[in-house]
């Protein structure tokens, strides 16, 4: 038997990576340094899978920033924009992919940014032309096996497969589909076959995600020939298939025909694929197989029990020499080591497990399964006891929150009238001109506001001295808004290091951890609250700041919360009850939250959900499901207010095309969505499906330090206008500003209410 993982987060334990790729883009350290902090952090993840007996350990799983965007650079698949600049400088070519770039006589902008699958990772969406051309440009996936070997360390690289690389990405001009690109695309990865094979490199991971997904047959077909022809032309490398998140499903047949060496199996999210395959009759028993026993999504400890059936099912039918232990998927979306952790209640502590732990997990599940195994025994009675602690513990049940779940009424989730009704209402007590301009919530994190916080946290600064500073905040941000003309405002979000880690620290059935950072995007990462049990809100959790706000200013304050299918998307949430019982307990709590902002005065209030689309599950038989209940939580959380109440909801980062109508059914009053990178292209779903209340499609790409012109927020504004009603149109940045720096949000937010005031002016004029 064998262990191995699918990759490893690359962020270093403390964050090394992020501080040194930010202190590289503001010319802090040199690019030698940036590299050598990059080295130590893969020398440092290979050094600990070796020590802690992983036999097959991953390399080319590293990434400065996204490992979709290594895949075009190694692919050679740049878009023509970049062209300007020189391809030597790989770093800047690189970054410039990534952010975007203004410097000289450079102006360019990123490439598009989306949803990792249904994870809160996020990927650069590949760029294709009908006569794209792909080269073997960036030979990253060589230097870093070679790097490991010279460490003493023979890896298995990981590549993303040919099918998943051209469907992730997007065609650029009608005419073709990406796929059709495939006989282009393989003589690249033969190339780089070619190079690996000199190395004598043994495995080769290819990860297909695509495969959890439903496939049409010409994408199955894709998938036979790659593999037939890869495998032929390289009889000497072992093929490591992966597909994680979801089941192979319809995509089994296909699959179990391949000639791989292995087919990893996630069976985490899919338990039951296990048996569909050790009794299928297109199964061959030489095929080893990748029993991903280890949650690679969450942080709950193992149940070693639940997981030696799995692999006594699996191994009467395979030899034990042909299975593999290992994660369900790269552990990349967890953190990376409990121990780090020292302030976590010890009674929660010892139910979790973090990279590190999931790594000796998979070691021990070995050696618990070898005929050695006396000597492992108590690390099977540790597990049990940790087990069933969990499950006995009294910090996990509140009866009255179970009973207020169980009374839930229709009437519960609905607003007291419908949507024209509501508008009327609002018109009159908001009277907000055409157009109206808002921003999505937060204002620049700047240092200051983090390190008052971590000195605040630290004890070294008093709670009425901190709270004085985020009312400075508060108050001039306020002063900034009322200036440039913004007609509805925001507090900022200075109080909140994040917007799901803020409500996760206030109620009741989450604890949070110091170190437990996960990559987001790019530098930025996000700490997971950990949702252990039943939820209720204690007290008020943002009331104060919202109305300090409102007491500021005669201009409407929006007020701001995260809903509640994204506060259980972005937790590490408990595996022991329905996902859809614990959305509705988040929800119930937001609830409470929206009444007390209305009783205190504020007339608009905004419950983000970027992470609707997001939570949707791989597989379309499975949509109607998750959408009726998260739907329906959304609607929990937002119905409790009086028609001239305005509510808000606000997406981001996900192509929102295929859930329009779940999106109308969630009856926001206005919605505020990310649009802008990909020009608009959303606003034709919107459009066609007639989308029945207010929005606001973004219209400053804010994940880009580029100031955006005039004319770029004008043409923005003429696509909406030319397919929305014009009294339902608002116009405000893709999402918050909590990642930009005061000068460029000051004069993107000129720019911004300018172009609103021209247009409701020539409006004006027009009628
Ligand atoms: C909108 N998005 C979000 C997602 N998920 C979330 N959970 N939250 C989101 O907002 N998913 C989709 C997108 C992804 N976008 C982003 C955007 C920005 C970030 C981000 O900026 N992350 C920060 C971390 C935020 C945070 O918690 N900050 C803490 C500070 C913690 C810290 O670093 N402290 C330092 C000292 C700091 C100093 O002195 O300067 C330390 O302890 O050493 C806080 O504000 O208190 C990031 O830094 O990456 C994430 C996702
Ligand atoms: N209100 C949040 C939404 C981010 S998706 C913000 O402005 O940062
Ligand atoms: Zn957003």
């Amino acid at each position: 038997m064998k262990t191995t993982i699918l990759g490893h987060p690359r962020i270093g334990r403390k964050r090394e990576l992020k501080k040194a790729c930010e202190a590289f883009w503001a010319n802090n350290i040199d690019e030698e340094s940036l590299i050598k902090t990059a080295s130590e952090i893969k020398k440092q993840n290979w050094s600990q899978q070796q020590a802690l007996g992983i036999d097959s350990i991953p390399s080319n799983d590293f990434s400065f920033y996204d490992q979709i965007l290594d895949t075009c650079l190694t692919l050679g698949c740049i878009p023509k924009r970049y062209k300007a600049i020189d391809k030597d400088n790989y770093l800047e070519l690189y970054f410039a992919m990534a952010r975007g770039l203004q410097k000289d006589h450079i102006d360019v902008t990123a490439m598009e940014m989306t949803k990792w699958f249904d994870t809160n990772y996020h990927y650069i969406v590949p760029e294709f032309e009908k006569d794209q051309n792909f080269e073997f440009f960036s030979k990253k996936i060589i230097e870093e096996y070679k790097e490991a070997l010279n460490l003493g360390i023979k890896t298995k690289p990981v590549l993303i497969g040919p099918v998943t690389f051209l469907l992730l990405g997007k065609e650029k001009e009608p005419g073709f589909h990406r796929l059709e690109l495939l006989p282009r695309l393989l003589p690249v990865y033969f190339e780089i076959l070619t190079e690996l094979d000199a190395l004598n490199i043994d495995y080769i991971q290819f990860d297909e995600p695509c495969l959890a997904l439903n496939l049409s047959i010409q994408e199955r077909d894709a998938i036979a020939s790659t593999y037939e022809q890869i495998a032929s032309q390289f009889p000497n490398i072992k093929i490591y298939l992966a597909n994680y998140f979801d089941c192979y499903g319809d995509n089994l047949d296909t699959v179990l025909q391949l000639p791989v060496d292995t087919l990893h199996l996630d069976l985490v999210r899919c338990p039951s694929q296990l048996d569909d395959i050790l009794e299928s009759k297109h199964f061959n028993p030489k095929t080893k197989l990748a029993l991903g026993l280890i949650d690679g999504r969450n942080i709950w400890k193992n149940n070693f029990e639940n997981s030696l059936k799995f692999i006594e099912k699996a191994s009467k039918k395979v030899p034990l020499k042909n299975l593999w232990i290992t994660a369900s998927c790269s552990l990349l979306h967890t953190p990376y080591d409990l121990d780090l952790e020292t302030q976590l209640s010890s009674e929660i502590k010892q139910w979790l497990a973090f990279s590190k732990q999931k790594i000796e997990e998979i070691v021990a599940l070995k050696n618990l399964s070898s005929e050695e195994n006396s000597a492992y025994l108590y690390l099977f009675e540790e597990n049990k006891l940790a087990n069933l602690n969990r499950k006995r513990s009294k910090l996990i049940h509140n009866d009255a929150v179970k009973a207020r779940i169980s009374n839930l009424k229709p009437e519960d989730s609905q607003r007291k009238s419908e949507f024209s009704l509501r508008q009327a209402k609002q018109m009159q007590s908001l009277n907000l001109p055409l157009f109206p301009t808002t921003t999505i919530g937060s204002f620049p994190q700047t240092k200051t506001v983090r390190n008052q916080r971590l000195q605040h946290k630290k004890g070294a600064l008093s709670q009425d001295a901190y709270n004085h500073f985020i009312a400075k905040e508060i108050e001039d941000s306020i002063r900034f808004q009322e200036r440039i003309g913004l007609d509805v405002l925001v507090h900022g979000e200075f109080e909140r290091n994040d917007m799901v880690e803020y409500f996760g620290e206030k109620l009741n059935g989450f604890t949070f951890s110091n170190y437990g950072w996960v990559q987001s995007y790019g530098s930025r990462c996000v700490k997971p609250p950990i949702l252990f049990g039943d939820v209720s809100r204690e007290k008020p959790m943002t009331v104060d700041w919202s109305k300090y706000a409102q007491s500021l200013t005669d201009i409407p304050v929006k007020g701001m919360l995260t809903g509640p299918v994204t506060i259980l998307q972005w937790s590490f949430v408990r595996n022991d009850q329905s996902r859809a019982t614990t959305c509705n307990q988040i929800a119930l709590a937001m609830r409470d939250e929206v009444i007390d902002l209305e009783d205190n005065g504020l007339k608009i209030i905004q419950i983000d959900e970027p992470a609707i689309r997001e939570g949707l599950p791989l597989r379309k038989e499975a949509w109607q499901n998750y959408l009726d209940w998260a739907v329906k939580a959304f609607r929990i959380s937002a119905s409790g207010v009086k028609d001239e109440t305005q509510i808000h909801t606000h997406m981001c980062y996900s192509e929102f095309n295929d859930i329009i109508s779940n999106i109308a059914d969630m009856d926001a009053d206005v919605i505020t969505i990310e649009t802008s990178r990909s020009k608009m292209e959303l606003l034709d779903a919107f459009a066609n499906f007639k989308y029945p209340n207010e929005i606001g499609p973004g219209v400053y790409d804010i994940h880009s330090p580029r100031v955006p012109s005039l004319n770029e927020i004008e043409d923005l504004l003429t696509k909406a206008k030319n397919v929305l009603p014009h009294g339902h149109i608002w116009v405000n940045p893709d999402c918050g500003l909590k990642t930009r720096d005061w000068p460029e949000t000051k004069k993107a937010l000129e720019v911004l209410v300018k172009a609103a005031k021209k247009l409701r002016k020539s409006e004006l004029e027009y009628a």
